[in-house]
């Protein structure tokens, strides 16, 4: 769920470090945090000391999930949508569980009043899962993955449309993955049982995902109708991004810029492009739950395509496409993996060694960008994820960072060239390696994509290599040959 920003909000980043490791949140006590949406944070726990209500499995303590929902200082609008959110996320764990849905253990009301800003907090207790597809998307999924995410996609919406209930926020960041890969949808905050053939949601959702008629829905009374096809059409965009390295079939360089271009393709005056690698079978599928009206996807039913995965169509294309048959389960790779945090905060030291280190010739941002301008390819900004590197602009080598020589060695002192990046570069990319060293930044995204990014002529190098974790961009490049392969 994505809510709108403003001056003053207190959603996101702002509440990240609420609840420190050890604090004791109901019968349940903070191991770290995972990550934070628009309006809420989730942290991983385990039960607390003496909890006796078969918490612990046999494998030993049950980890858990800890979403926390702040009400404290929000308008009475926005602390009221939190609570509708917790209700529907209730609601639809209470009366549609399923293996493909992420369970939902138990909710209640955080009393914490040494810690004003979440007291009061609604807190979802539910299973933890191990990553989500849209780092599995970062980090390059295997051929042999694709179909079967997809197929345990449509498992989960099928069963959700079953149960008389639309998603309405399907994404890559809310489909989940369990620590055997299974797929779990998840974050329900906009769920919506229907009521006939519509349900509503209030305005609000992710712009890559709403479909055509999204866009000029009127809002009424209840929020805007949404219908399962809602869903579907997110799926389309979902497969798609799975074949073509993340990238959406809509073209743009923002959401809203893509969101012009589906409207245009919703009004036939723009046809479909998807991109060429996406398999035939997957194509056909996509552009099925790509149709631009809700009458022309209203047959593709999350349960006729999982029939037509099921029907072993995909088998035809694996040929071609790599794609691994539906239904056999694989590890996920993620920085929720056992032992993940280890190795996370020796990666991590190791990224700053090479964010602070490593002597060498320092360019001037414009000499970066002269050597960008001039080439073709994918743009990609430098993300520098220390909050204190980010508005400085005076190029503090302290707040420089490396380009690795090699993608597929470790990213250290010996291994940068000696060109220097800064928060903000725009830095010209030519292709993408999705299988190269993993690296974890100092937020503890893990990923193994890496950019090959051109330098100005007469630098030591013509090239060298960008950690996916350093930027937030995702161009559709082609993907790089083996260095050294
Ligand atoms: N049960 C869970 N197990 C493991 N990780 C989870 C779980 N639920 C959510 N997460 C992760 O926690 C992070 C924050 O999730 P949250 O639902 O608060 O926001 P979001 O889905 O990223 O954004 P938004 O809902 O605001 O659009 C995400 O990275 C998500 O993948």
């Amino acid at each position: 769920m994505t809510p709108p920003r403003g001056p003053g909000d207190t959603t996101g980043h702002d509440r990240t470090e609420l609840l420190p490791p050890g604090r004791r949140v109901g019968g349940w006590v903070v191991t770290e945090l995972i990550g934070a949406g628009g309006w809420s944070t989730v942290y991983a726990a385990r039960p607390a000391q003496g909890r006796r209500d078969g918490a612990d499995g046999p494998a030993g303590p049950a980890e858990v999930a800890l979403k926390i929902m702040p009400t404290a200082g929000l308008a009475p609008r926005q602390a009221r949508r939190i609570v509708e959110s917790a209700h529907r996320e209730v609601a639809l764990g209470r009366r549609a569980g399923h293996p493909r849905l992420i369970g939902l253990r138990e909710s209640f009301v955080l009393a914490a009043p040494d810690l004003p800003a979440v007291d009061g907090a609604i807190v979802l207790v539910m299973e933890r899962a191990a990553g989500s597809l849209r780092e599995l998307l970062d980090a390059g999924v295997s051929g042999a993955e694709r179909g079967r995410l997809i197929a345990g996609i449509c498992e989960g919406l099928a069963h959700l449309h079953r149960s008389g209930w639309v998603h309405a926020d399907l994404k890559p960041e809310n489909i989940l993955l369990g620590r055997d890969g299974s797929v779990k949808l998840s974050d329900f905050g906009l769920a919506t049982e229907l009521t006939g053939t519509h349900g509503y949601v209030p305005p609000m959702g992710t712009l890559d995902y709403l479909p055509p008629e999204r866009w000029r829905a009127p809002l009424g009374e209840l929020g805007v109708q949404v219908r399962p096809s809602a869903d579907i059409w997110a799926l389309g965009i979902v497969i798609h991004e799975v074949f073509a390295s993340g990238a959406s079939p809509f073209p743009g360089a923002t959401p809203v810029a893509r969101g012009a271009a589906v409207q245009e393709y919703g009004d036939g005056r723009a046809p479909l492009r998807m991109d060429l690698a996406v398999p035939p079978f997957w194509r056909a599928l996509a552009a099925d739950c790509l149709a631009p009206t809700h009458a022309a996807r209203a047959p593709h039913t999350a349960e006729s395509l999982l029939a037509r995965i099921a029907a072993g169509e995909a088998t035809r294309d694996r040929g071609t496409d790599g794609a691994g048959p539906p239904g056999t389960e694989a590890r996920v790779p993620g920085p929720r993996d056992a032992g993940a945090g280890r190795r996370g905060r020796a990666r991590a030291a190791v990224l700053a060694a090479v964010l602070c280190g490593a002597a060498g010739a320092v360019l001037g941002s414009d000499a970066v960008r002269e050597g960008v301008s001039a080439s073709p390819g994918g743009t990609v900004k430098v993300f520098n994820a220390e909050r204190g590197c980010q508005d400085r602009a005076d190029r503090d080598r302290q707040c420089s960072l490396g380009l690795a020589i090699d993608p597929l060695r470790p990213y250290a002192a010996g291994n940068v060239v000696p060109t220097r990046v800064w928060h903000g570069d725009l830095l010209t990319a030519d292709c993408r390696l999705p299988g190269g060293q993993p690296v974890i930044d100092e937020e503890d995204l893990r990923s193994t994509l890496w950019f090959r990014v051109r330098l100005p002529r007469g630098s030591a190098y013509p090239a060298a290599w960008l950690p996916a974790v350093r930027t937030k961009d995702r161009p559709a490049l082609p993907g790089c040959p083996v260095p050294g392969g």
